[in-house]
Protein backbone atom coordinates (compact mmCIF):
# COMPACT_ATOMS: atom_id res chain seq x y z
CA UNK A 1 0.00 0.00 0.00
CA UNK A 2 2.48 2.60 1.40
CA UNK A 3 4.46 0.82 -1.21
CA UNK A 4 2.12 2.26 -4.31
CA UNK A 5 1.83 5.66 -2.46
CA UNK A 6 5.55 6.42 -3.01
CA UNK A 7 5.69 7.08 -6.36
CA UNK A 8 3.38 10.52 -5.07
CA UNK A 9 5.21 11.97 -2.09
CA UNK A 10 6.49 15.32 -2.58
CA UNK A 11 10.15 15.23 -1.90
CA UNK A 12 10.55 19.09 -0.89
CA UNK A 13 8.11 19.17 1.58
CA UNK A 14 8.89 18.01 5.16
CA UNK A 15 7.68 14.57 5.71
CA UNK A 16 5.35 13.17 4.63
CA UNK A 17 3.53 14.69 1.90
CA UNK A 18 1.54 12.95 -0.85
CA UNK A 19 -0.07 14.52 -3.58
CA UNK A 20 -1.99 12.54 -6.61
CA UNK A 21 -2.97 14.68 -9.35
CA UNK A 22 -6.62 13.12 -10.87
CA UNK A 23 -7.16 10.85 -7.89
CA UNK A 24 -10.63 11.14 -9.18
CA UNK A 25 -12.45 11.43 -13.12
CA UNK A 26 -14.11 15.26 -14.34
CA UNK A 27 -17.48 12.65 -13.96
CA UNK A 28 -16.71 11.57 -10.31
CA UNK A 29 -16.14 15.48 -9.70
CA UNK A 30 -19.31 16.89 -11.51
CA UNK A 31 -21.36 13.95 -9.41
CA UNK A 32 -19.72 14.97 -5.81
CA UNK A 33 -20.23 19.05 -6.73
CA UNK A 34 -24.13 17.55 -7.99
CA UNK A 35 -24.27 16.24 -4.61
CA UNK A 36 -22.64 18.69 -2.25
CA UNK A 37 -25.23 21.31 -3.78
CA UNK A 38 -28.17 18.75 -3.60
CA UNK A 39 -27.72 18.52 0.51
CA UNK A 40 -30.33 20.26 2.14
CA UNK A 41 -29.72 23.92 3.04
CA UNK A 42 -29.86 23.39 6.78
CA UNK A 43 -26.57 21.20 6.11
CA UNK A 44 -24.74 24.53 5.58
CA UNK A 45 -22.88 26.84 8.01
CA UNK A 46 -21.63 29.84 7.02
CA UNK A 47 -18.03 30.78 8.73
CA UNK A 48 -16.26 33.80 7.68
CA UNK A 49 -14.56 33.21 4.33
CA UNK A 50 -16.63 29.98 3.59
CA UNK A 51 -18.98 27.83 4.01
CA UNK A 52 -19.24 24.01 5.44
CA UNK A 53 -20.66 20.74 5.83
CA UNK A 54 -19.66 18.22 8.33
CA UNK A 55 -20.92 14.75 7.92
CA UNK A 56 -19.65 11.74 10.32
CA UNK A 57 -20.40 13.56 13.34
CA UNK A 58 -19.11 16.07 15.50
CA UNK A 59 -15.26 15.46 17.12
CA UNK A 60 -15.59 15.66 20.72
CA UNK A 61 -12.89 14.79 23.68
CA UNK A 62 -15.37 12.54 24.93
CA UNK A 63 -15.99 10.91 21.60
CA UNK A 64 -18.32 11.11 18.54
CA UNK A 65 -21.23 10.92 18.20
CA UNK A 66 -21.55 8.48 14.78
CA UNK A 67 -23.83 9.47 12.42
CA UNK A 68 -24.27 8.03 8.85
CA UNK A 69 -22.67 9.24 6.18
CA UNK A 70 -24.28 8.93 2.39
CA UNK A 71 -22.92 6.33 0.13
CA UNK A 72 -21.88 9.32 -2.11
CA UNK A 73 -19.37 10.41 0.31
CA UNK A 74 -18.59 6.76 1.63
CA UNK A 75 -17.29 5.49 -1.38
CA UNK A 76 -14.27 8.25 -1.19
CA UNK A 77 -13.75 7.70 2.34
CA UNK A 78 -13.61 3.86 1.22
CA UNK A 79 -10.90 4.54 -1.31
CA UNK A 80 -8.69 6.80 0.93
CA UNK A 81 -8.28 4.32 3.57
CA UNK A 82 -7.70 1.27 1.43
CA UNK A 83 -4.71 3.32 0.45
CA UNK A 84 -3.75 2.94 4.08
CA UNK A 85 -3.62 6.12 4.62
CA UNK A 86 -5.55 5.63 8.18
CA UNK A 87 -3.41 2.63 9.46
CA UNK A 88 -6.03 -0.14 8.59
CA UNK A 89 -8.71 2.19 9.92
CA UNK A 90 -11.43 3.98 7.72
CA UNK A 91 -12.01 7.16 7.20
CA UNK A 92 -15.62 8.20 9.29
CA UNK A 93 -15.29 12.07 8.80
CA UNK A 94 -15.70 14.35 5.96
CA UNK A 95 -15.72 18.32 6.29
CA UNK A 96 -17.03 19.69 2.80
CA UNK A 97 -15.53 23.06 2.57
CA UNK A 98 -16.84 25.95 -0.18
CA UNK A 99 -14.77 28.57 -0.79
CA UNK A 100 -15.62 31.68 -3.65
CA UNK A 101 -12.94 33.40 -5.38
CA UNK A 102 -10.94 35.56 -2.64
CA UNK A 103 -12.19 33.12 0.59
CA UNK A 104 -9.59 31.22 2.34
CA UNK A 105 -9.22 30.09 5.64
CA UNK A 106 -6.85 31.22 8.71
CA UNK A 107 -3.50 29.37 9.38
CA UNK A 108 -4.44 27.09 12.28
CA UNK A 109 -3.69 22.89 13.47
CA UNK A 110 -6.42 20.39 13.14
CA UNK A 111 -6.15 19.55 17.09
CA UNK A 112 -6.02 16.33 18.41
CA UNK A 113 -9.29 14.43 18.06
CA UNK A 114 -7.81 13.55 14.45
CA UNK A 115 -5.78 10.15 13.25
CA UNK A 116 -3.21 12.30 12.19
CA UNK A 117 -3.74 11.91 8.57
CA UNK A 118 -5.83 14.38 6.54
CA UNK A 119 -6.77 13.78 3.18
CA UNK A 120 -8.51 16.72 1.11
CA UNK A 121 -10.05 15.84 -2.32
CA UNK A 122 -10.18 19.33 -4.50
CA UNK A 123 -13.24 19.91 -6.70
CA UNK A 124 -14.47 22.72 -9.11
CA UNK A 125 -10.76 24.99 -8.22
CA UNK A 126 -7.43 24.97 -7.31
CA UNK A 127 -6.11 26.08 -3.87
CA UNK A 128 -2.84 26.85 -2.58
CA UNK A 129 -2.39 25.51 0.89
CA UNK A 130 0.14 27.11 2.90
CA UNK A 131 1.97 25.97 5.62
CA UNK A 132 3.54 27.89 8.95
CA UNK A 133 5.45 27.36 12.19
CA UNK A 134 3.67 27.96 15.50
CA UNK A 135 4.11 31.21 17.01
CA UNK A 136 6.85 30.99 19.41
CA UNK A 137 8.57 28.04 17.99
CA UNK A 138 11.34 30.24 16.46
CA UNK A 139 14.44 31.59 18.78
CA UNK A 140 15.76 35.39 18.69
CA UNK A 141 14.04 38.15 18.29
CA UNK A 142 12.70 38.52 15.04
CA UNK A 143 9.24 39.71 15.18
CA UNK A 144 6.66 36.50 14.37
CA UNK A 145 4.81 37.94 11.27
CA UNK A 146 2.99 35.36 8.90
CA UNK A 147 5.44 36.20 6.55
CA UNK A 148 8.37 34.81 8.33
CA UNK A 149 6.62 31.76 10.11
CA UNK A 150 5.53 30.79 6.17
CA UNK A 151 7.57 27.66 5.41
CA UNK A 152 5.93 26.77 2.08
CA UNK A 153 2.90 26.13 -0.29
CA UNK A 154 1.47 22.85 -2.01
CA UNK A 155 -0.56 23.51 -5.25
CA UNK A 156 -4.18 21.69 -5.08
CA UNK A 157 -5.61 21.13 -8.51
CA UNK A 158 -8.99 20.32 -9.09
CA UNK A 159 -9.57 16.20 -8.78
CA UNK A 160 -6.31 16.20 -6.72
CA UNK A 161 -5.74 13.94 -3.29
CA UNK A 162 -3.41 15.34 -0.91
CA UNK A 163 -2.09 13.23 2.00
CA UNK A 164 -0.37 14.98 4.92
CA UNK A 165 0.91 12.86 8.05
CA UNK A 166 3.41 12.96 10.43
CA UNK A 167 5.45 16.39 10.84
CA UNK A 168 3.55 18.02 8.64
CA UNK A 169 0.64 17.43 10.06
CA UNK A 170 1.79 17.79 13.90
CA UNK A 171 3.82 20.32 13.78
CA UNK A 172 2.78 23.07 11.33
CA UNK A 173 -0.27 25.11 10.95
CA UNK A 174 -2.07 25.10 7.66
CA UNK A 175 -4.21 27.62 5.34
CA UNK A 176 -5.37 29.22 2.99
CA UNK A 177 -4.87 32.97 1.57
CA UNK A 178 -8.27 35.00 1.09
CA UNK A 179 -7.12 35.97 -2.43
CA UNK A 180 -8.60 35.64 -6.46
CA UNK A 181 -4.98 35.18 -7.84
CA UNK A 182 -1.99 33.14 -6.93
CA UNK A 183 1.46 33.82 -8.15
CA UNK A 184 2.97 30.77 -8.34
CA UNK A 185 6.77 31.23 -7.03
CA UNK A 186 9.13 27.96 -6.40
CA UNK A 187 7.82 27.77 -2.39
CA UNK A 188 5.21 25.66 -4.05
CA UNK A 189 6.92 22.60 -3.98
CA UNK A 190 4.88 20.90 -6.07
CA UNK A 191 4.71 22.31 -9.47
CA UNK A 192 6.29 19.47 -11.04
CA UNK A 193 3.30 17.08 -10.06
CA UNK A 194 0.83 19.29 -10.32
CA UNK A 195 1.94 20.40 -13.72
CA UNK A 196 2.40 23.73 -13.37
CA UNK A 197 5.39 26.43 -13.63
CA UNK A 198 6.56 29.08 -11.64
CA UNK A 199 6.03 32.30 -12.68
CA UNK A 200 2.58 31.51 -13.62
CA UNK A 201 -0.90 32.86 -12.23
CA UNK A 202 -3.88 30.87 -11.57
CA UNK A 203 -6.92 32.60 -11.28
CA UNK A 204 -9.25 30.93 -8.26
CA UNK A 205 -12.86 29.74 -9.21
CA UNK A 206 -15.37 28.59 -6.55
CA UNK A 207 -13.16 25.79 -4.73
CA UNK A 208 -15.04 23.07 -3.13
CA UNK A 209 -13.11 20.42 -0.53
CA UNK A 210 -13.55 17.23 0.89
CA UNK A 211 -11.28 16.55 3.99
CA UNK A 212 -11.49 13.20 5.01
CA UNK A 213 -10.44 12.12 8.35
CA UNK A 214 -10.55 9.55 10.99
CA UNK A 215 -11.81 10.10 14.29
CA UNK A 216 -10.41 7.26 16.71
CA UNK A 217 -12.84 8.14 19.71
CA UNK A 218 -16.18 7.24 18.46
CA UNK A 219 -19.43 6.63 20.90
CA UNK A 220 -22.23 4.98 18.76
CA UNK A 221 -25.79 5.62 19.96
CA UNK A 222 -27.52 2.12 20.67
CA UNK A 223 -30.37 3.50 19.81
CA UNK A 224 -33.23 0.87 19.79
CA UNK A 225 -36.92 2.11 18.66
CA UNK A 226 -39.43 -0.07 19.22
CA UNK A 227 -38.12 -2.79 21.66
CA UNK A 228 -37.48 -3.26 25.41
O1 LIG B 1 -9.97 23.31 2.07
C1 LIG B 1 -8.93 22.79 2.43
O2 LIG B 1 -8.20 22.17 1.64
C2 LIG B 1 -8.46 22.91 3.85
C3 LIG B 1 -9.56 22.69 4.84
C4 LIG B 1 -9.05 22.61 6.24
O3 LIG B 1 -7.93 22.87 6.53
C5 LIG B 1 -9.95 22.20 7.33
O4 LIG B 1 -11.16 22.07 7.12
O5 LIG B 1 -9.46 21.96 8.45
FE1 LIG C 1 -7.40 22.15 8.51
Amino acid sequence: RVYELKQFVVKDAPQTVYYIPDFISEEEEACLLQQVYKSPKTKWTQLSGRRLQNWGGSPHPKGMLVENIPDWLRTYCDRISSLGAFSGRTANHVLVNEYKAGEGIMPHEDGPLYHPTVSTISLGSHALLDFYRPVGSQEGAAPQTEENRFVFSLLLRPRSLLLLQDETYLRLLHGIRGRGQDPLTDQVVNLPAARAQPGETLTRGTRVSLTIRHVPKVIKTKLVLGRK
